[in-house]
């Protein structure tokens, strides 16, 4: 993928006074009551705001929440303006809507220096159909595009991809600029040696990026639910665990091809075992080759965890994408939470650690050991893309620097 174009080209003589449309990405979790369960992704979305800013521009914020037919009150970004506002250190103006003659007249009120959040893009059914005409409207309300969602940079939706086809300069905001610096950068010029951990419950939603990666790391650890349909591959007694009937071919051509590649691929030698899927069940730890009928392997055991610590010692790049257990339950949380204090033991030292998004992330985050790691995705569909070598059509559809 070409290098983009970033904000930080854009000075005051670029900025002042322009309406510059941000594409963010602001689709936060919200419990019953409205309330932000996690503010990451707003967090996140500040620097490129607050630079504009600074810059004397007139910022219109523009994202999607959930994924609403249609107008749904539930869907509102409504809830969002006083954390936004908090964050920003200004008091944020919210329209009813995201095109039409209302907002038009917000955005002529914004002075230099403001911040105007539109209404939830996904009202609209032409923002994922990437409809032009709706591309057009919003594009519109502005003078230049800034694309700093990379959490939704995957989709060709009408904000994300379409816009840029109306609007000079289409740059890349400075959180879109760091996730591409370390998960196609550091990916792909790594510090050796080069170590990845690839867990989650399925191989067959990870086929892509073990794929992608055994062409690319040193080494490879693999835990999860997928590692039973690896175990079957190899004959062994897998219990009542997760296994996938139809991808046992796979699991053996996947181990095939790390020894031709010479990666170094380890599977867990022991495992945590359970009598049901619950977070009260009976558990205990056995080999890997050797789980009882009726029980199932619901995280990696304490031998492993030993071994894939050892493994990670030798590397300089460790990216992460996928628990290890049932993290969620806490008995089984163990080989998750050790991944993750040692990614974070080892960036004290020097090393880079990158986690690619989705539920490590939320691991981590539990762990408390966020600010510890040199990466931690703002992505969870986005990052595993980019994992797989994919081009995100959010991210070609900027200007190149
Ligand atoms: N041994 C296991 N048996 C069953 N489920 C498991 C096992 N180990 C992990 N899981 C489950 O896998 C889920 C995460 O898998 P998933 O493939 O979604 O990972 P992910 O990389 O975080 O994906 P995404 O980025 O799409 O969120 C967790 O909810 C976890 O409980
Ligand atoms: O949370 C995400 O992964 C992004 O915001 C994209 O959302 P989507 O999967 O509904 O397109």
């Amino acid at each position: 993928m070409a290098t983009k174009k970033s904000v930080s080209s854009l000075k005051e003589g670029d900025l002042k006074g322009k309406k510059v449309l941000v594409r963010v990405d602001l689709n936060v979790p919200l419990d019953d009551n409205s309330n932000i369960t996690d503010d990451t992704r707003i967090r996140a979305a500040v620097p490129t705001v607050k630079y504009l800013l600074d810059h004397g521009a007139r910022v219109i914020l523009t994202t999607h929440l959930g994924r609403p037919k249609g107008v749904t009150p539930k869907y509102s970004l409504k809830p969002l303006v006083p954390r936004l506002s908090q964050l920003l250190g200004l008091e944020v103006k919210m329209a009813n809507d995201c095109i039409g003659e209302e907002v038009e007249k917000l955005v002529a009120e914004l002075p230099d220096g403001g911040v105007l959040l539109l209404e939830n893009v996904r009202f609209y059914k032409e923002e994922e159909k990437n409809d032009p005409e709706f591309a057009k409207k919003l594009a519109s309300l502005a003078d230049l595009y800034v694309n700093d969602a990379f959490g939704t940079a995957h989709r060709a939706h009408a904000s994300t991809e379409g816009v840029a086809k109306f609007l000079k300069p289409a740059v890349a905001g400075f959180l879109m600029q760091k996730e591409l610096d370390y998960l196609v950068g550091a990916v792909a010029n790594p510090k050796k040696p080069f170590a990845a951990i690839v867990g989650g419950s399925k191989v067959s939603t990870k086929i892509g990026v073990i794929e992608s990666l055994l062409e690319k790391v040193d080494i490879l650890l693999l835990g999860g639910g997928m590692i039973f349909t690896f175990y079957k591959a190899q004959g062994h007694k897998v219990g009542s665990s997760l296994v996938e009937e139809d991808k046992l071919d796979l699991a053996t051509s996947l181990i095939e091809k790390a020894k031709t590649k010479g990666v170094k691929l380890l599977l867990p030698t022991d495992v945590v075992i359970a009598d049901k899927f619950a977070a009260d069940a009976n558990s205990k730890v056995v080999p890997a080759s050797e789980i009882p009928d009726g029980w199932m392997g619901l995280d990696v055991g304490p031998d492993s965890i030993k071994t894939f610590n050892e493994a990670l010692d030798a590397a300089k790049t460790i990216i992460w994408n996928g628990p290890m257990g049932v993290f969620e339950f806490e008995k089984f949380a163990a080989g998750t939470d050790a991944i993750a204090k040692k990614l974070a033991e080892l960036s004290g030292k020097g090393v880079t650690t990158i986690i690619g998004g989705g539920d490590s992330v939320a691991a981590v985050e539990k762990a408390g050991l966020a600010d510890k790691m040199s990466h931690i995705s703002t992505g969870g569909g986005a990052s595993l893309e980019l994992l797989e070598g994919k081009q995100l059509p959010g991210v070609l559809a900027l200007n190149d620097a």
